[in-house]
């Protein structure tokens, strides 16, 4: 559906965007994660054509953007992080507004903004005037105003951020259910528990350049394996050797008084683990399953490759 290739951007000196790749593929939901200031907003202005690259392309359902804008733009739904209104409106007048724009007829405007409203949880709301709005209901009407045109590529900048806990598990809620609707979902992040909670899909970003891109269940695979903490007294060193040795495991840290052991196929390990560790000269105070969530990978791949 969206294919970036060697894209680039640069601000006068500035390099945001090194020649970065990734495909978003229809009917998916997917993450593209970083931390400020790695050209997640930048990318996104790029792909929902608000701004142009200086290198590679983006393509939408293999067409190229920048010469056929007027086309694709009819397929896009942009939530932008700060979405700007018109403070003086209310919920419902604007949406007619953006309705209006959109060439509707008054009766289908009419339909389409109270469908809107219903969806977003702002019914209640509608006559409110937008300058009055909480951060939680001003990012609920950008999402009615983007998805207004029934897109096919849903383009969603930090929907999450600022928002309660409340407001988040709402708007995780709104993207499943785009999602359900058959809709593309290009959403950036950095509250990576959202990210695994709705992403099929997920890059990470860093320094305009990408460190990864992987689906979730393969990170899941290859990253996410739990890591067992055992708090051992005896010869540690040698338990450690011995963990080692085994085909399941991947990294064994030793520490003053225990082990971390980190595997690759956790059934096996759970079974084998306590097992080899009583062969040698250690005796087990405690044992815990430490489950590795995408954070931790994040962490782990940005402060590798920067100054975390
Ligand atoms: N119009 C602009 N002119 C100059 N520099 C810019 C402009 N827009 C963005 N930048 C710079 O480009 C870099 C990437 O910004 P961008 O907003 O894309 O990052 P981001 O990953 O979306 O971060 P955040 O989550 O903080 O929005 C930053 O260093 C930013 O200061």
């Amino acid at each position: 559906m969206l294919s970036v290739n060697n894209l680039k951007k640069s601000y006068g000196r500035l390099e945001v965007l090194k020649a970065i790749d990734f495909k978003v593929e229809e009917g998916k939901v997917f993450g593209f994660l970083g931390r400020n200031g790695a050209g997640k907003s930048t990318t996104m202005n790029i792909v929902s054509g608000l701004i142009d690259h200086n290198g590679g392309n983006v393509k939408i359902y293999g067409k190229e953007l920048k010469d056929n804008k007027k086309d694709l733009m009819q397929y896009i739904g942009y939530l932008p992080e700060n979405p700007v209104f018109y403070e003086y409106m209310s919920a419902e007048q604007y949406l007619k507004f953006i309705g209006n724009l959109s060439s509707y007829p008054t009766q289908k405007v009419k339909s389409r903004t109270n469908e809107l409203l219903e969806l977003v949880k702002l019914t209640d709301a509608r006559n409110r005037k937008i300058g009055g709005f909480s951060r939680g209901m001003r990012q609920r009407l950008g999402l009615a105003v983007a998805l207004y045109n029934h897109p096919k590529l849903l383009i969603l900048d930090e929907p999450t951020s600022a928002l309660d806990p409340e407001g988040r598990l709402e708007m995780v809620e709104m993207i499943e259910n785009a999602k359900h609707e058959d809709m593309t979902v290009f959403l950036s992040s950095h509250i990576l528990s959202d990210v695994e909670r709705v992403c099929d899909e997920v890059s990470i970003l860093h320094e305009g350049k990408i460190l990864l891109n992987s689906s979730l269940e393969e990170l899941q695979k290859s990253h996410l394996q739990p890591i067992f903490d055992i708090e051992l007294e005896g010869d540690v060193q040698t338990a450690k050797k011995e963990l080692e040795k085994m085909s399941w495991s991947t990294k064994v840290e030793s520490q003053k008084n225990g082990i971390s052991v980190y595997v690759s196929d956790f059934d096996l390990a759970k079974d084998a683990l306590l097992k080899e560790l009583v062969k040698t000269p250690v005796t087990i105070t405690s044992y815990k399953i430490r489950k590795k969530t995408l954070e931790d990978i994040f962490i782990g791949m940005v402060s590798k490759n920067g100054d975390l």
